[in-house]
């Protein structure tokens, strides 16, 4: 296993970010993470946010497209829909890792099809993929390199690895 960032450039990374939608996002977003990967990054961006004077509602949605697999099956299935009605509202659609896009894509065809009044997209770590879904990120930690399988920080290599602190390439 490769240490790709430290736990200090993240908490650093993830506080810029933080002050820059506490600054940019209305008051009443909602903050979206997508399980189960991003709960990790979800609860520290959620403490920085609340540091820079934000303070957003938060509903969880879940998604699986690879399993226990290195790559993706192609479909996204919905495991877990929002427990909230998004209709009218800012919603920040929040992931770990964007690799094919097809997980963040369906994610914001759901949050736009409830009638959204906006929706952003953040993810902590954005690979240099070809996407196979042409998606436009608001806010981006990280860039890893395509050939790169992550792990830590959330991000798991057949279920293990989540409670990793950095992030990590298994290869
Ligand atoms: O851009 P993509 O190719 O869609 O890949 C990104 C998605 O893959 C992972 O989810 P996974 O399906 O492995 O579920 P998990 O979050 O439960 O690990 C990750 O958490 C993202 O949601
Ligand atoms: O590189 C990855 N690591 C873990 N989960 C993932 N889901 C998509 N890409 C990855």
């Amino acid at each position: 296993m490769r240490t790709l960032f430290t736990e200090d450039e993240i908490a650093q990374r993830i506080d810029a970010m933080a002050a820059e939608m506490a600054r940019d996002l209305p008051k009443d977003f909602l903050l979206a993470p997508v399980l189960t990967g991003a709960f990790i990054f979800a609860a520290d961006l959620l403490r920085a946010l609340y540091r820079h004077g934000a303070d957003p509602h938060v509903d969880f949605v879940q998604l699986s497209s690879y399993g226990g697999a290195r790559a993706s099956s192609g479909v996204v299935t919905l495991l877990k829909d929002f427990s909230v009605d998004i209709k009218g509202r800012t919603v920040l659609l929040v992931d770990d890792v964007l690799d094919t896009g097809r997980s963040l894509h369906f994610g914001k065809g759901m949050i736009e099809d409830r009638g959204a009044k906006d929706v952003k997209l953040c993810v902590f770590v954005k690979k240099l993929t070809g996407h196979a879904e042409d998606l436009k990120c608001d806010y981006i930690g990280f860039e890893a390199q395509a050939d790169d399988f992550l792990v830590g920080y959330g991000m798991d290599d057949d279920g293990r690895k989540r409670g990793l602190p950095l992030l990590g390439s298994a290869n």
